[in-house]
């Protein structure tokens, strides 16, 4: 038995559990995610987070239960437990109430939140290509901070694991950006009369570094992070900036290239649904041709990686601003939106001063569902044309209230 303030639990979550009467590993054991959720007030994915914790630590080797303990396991309750199952089938229904309570995190650009469905989503495996400059490391920090806004504020209030295979993190850099989020929650904490929590310190603390020199360790990390993310406890992200890097210059052997990729894509689609964390690569693009003009860009990796991430997102450059395509998404539409870098870090871009008596040239853009059903790489290298289209399509620009805002 141990106190419950021992294990890696939030504060907020410890506080909600105190005032339900739940203080020991003793007084959780036994208890569902479910039941636990509804007695202390706090959410399903926070009570699974604190049944991880008990199970993972509290637990003494006399319990007779194994360390091992299913999702399914959890969400049930005892009965798994004690069966030992591992795996359960679970209803629809409960998919869609887990799927709910999953806050995607933002990227501070509501265009870009909105084509997302809200933001990245947790428990799924995305991916950002675009080519150098583009802003995917950008991006890769200012998820990193983003991930870590309260609930109350909107937020995922995780934390961050961020894999670096090309040694582009810049310290400084994150500072810039997790200051503009901290200042920005400042402002709207004191109009809210409600505490954030957040300082530039707790910001960079809660960001794990990893530097990768190679595939081989590249690899051994990512076989590794299932028992880093249960040790760290509330990952809700993990970012790997860039996935293909080692892979594009240190393999001979397409063959073996291949049944590597595909394991560790294996590995990542898991962590992301049995963690609920959102993995986020980073990814490079390779010219495959050119024709009538156009460089026809595509993911790196080759064809079979694009079975990898489950939502892809291409960016890429468009008449000088920023733009982001959604090319594959298993809820939500083809768009696109534009986005810019600045000092802050990710923001909307700015609009089109239009000349007097016009309307605005820029927006988000919603793509007509396309009839190609061409592999990924074919996918991406259509990108450009279907860019193409939306400027003709050009379905106006939709307008949503940004969480933060
Ligand atoms: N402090 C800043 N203020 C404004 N823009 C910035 C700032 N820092 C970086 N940028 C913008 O971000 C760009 C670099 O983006 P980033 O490093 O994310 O590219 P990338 O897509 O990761 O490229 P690569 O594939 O080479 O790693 C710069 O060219 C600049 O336009």
């Amino acid at each position: 038995m141990r106190p419950l303030s021992t294990l890696p639990i939030p504060p907020s979550v410890q506080g909600a559990l105190s005032r339900a009467g739940f203080h020991t590993t003793d007084d959780v054991g036994g208890v569902g995610a479910v039941a636990l959720s509804e007695a202390a007030g706090i959410t399903r994915r926070q009570a699974l987070d604190v049944l991880r914790a008990v199970r993972g630590k509290g637990e003494g080797a006399g319990s007779g239960r194994s360390a091992a303990v299913s999702l399914a396991a959890l969400v049930g309750g005892g009965t798994a437990q004690e069966s030992g199952a591992e795996e359960v089938g679970r209803s629809a229904y409960a998919l869609l109430l887990e799927e709910r309570q999953q806050v995607p995190i933002i990227t501070f650009c509501a265009e870009v939140d909105e084509m997302l469905g809200g933001g990245v989503p947790l428990g799924k495996v995305t991916e950002f290509t675009g080519a150098p400059g583009i802003g995917k490391t950008q991006l890769g920090m200012q998820l990193a901070v983003d991930v870590q806004i309260p609930e109350a504020f909107g937020g995922a209030g995780g934390s961050a694991i961020y894999i670096d295979t090309e040694g582009s993190f810049v310290v400084e850099r994150a500072v810039e950006i997790a200051s503009a989020v901290v200042s920005h929650l400042d402002a709207q904490a004191a109009a809210d009369g409600v505490a954030h929590g957040l300082s530039l310190e707790s910001v960079l603390s809660s960001i794990a570094y990893y530097r990768v020199h190679s595939y081989v360790e590249q690899i051994a990390l990512i076989n590794l992070l299932p028992g880093i993310v249960e040790e760290l406890g509330n990952v809700r992200l993990v970012v790997i900036d860039s996935v293909a890097f080692h892979f594009r210059h240190d393999f001979a052997n397409m063959g073996v290239r291949t049944r590597v990729l595909n394991g560790m894509a294996q590995s990542l689609t898991l962590l992301a649904e049995k963690a609920g964390l959102a993995v986020v690569l980073m990814n490079q693009v390779t010219t495959r041709g050119i024709s009538q003009g156009h460089a026809y860009l595509a993911p790196a990796l080759g064809e079979s990686w694009g079975h990898a991430a489950t939502v892809r997102v291409n960016l890429f450059w468009d008449n000088g601003a920023r733009l982001a395509l959604l090319f594959k998404s298993p809820s939500h539409s083809q768009g696109s939106a534009r986005f810019a870098v600045t000092v802050q870090g990710i923001r909307s871009e700015p609009p089109d001063e239009p000349p007097p008596g016009t309307s605005p040239k820029r927006g988000n853009k919603r793509l007509r569902a396309s009839a190609s059903t061409g592999g990924e790489e074919a996918g991406a290298s259509e990108s450009v044309a279907r860019e193409e289209e939306a400027m003709k399509v050009g379905a106006g620009a939709t307008k949503r209230h940004h969480p933060l805002k």
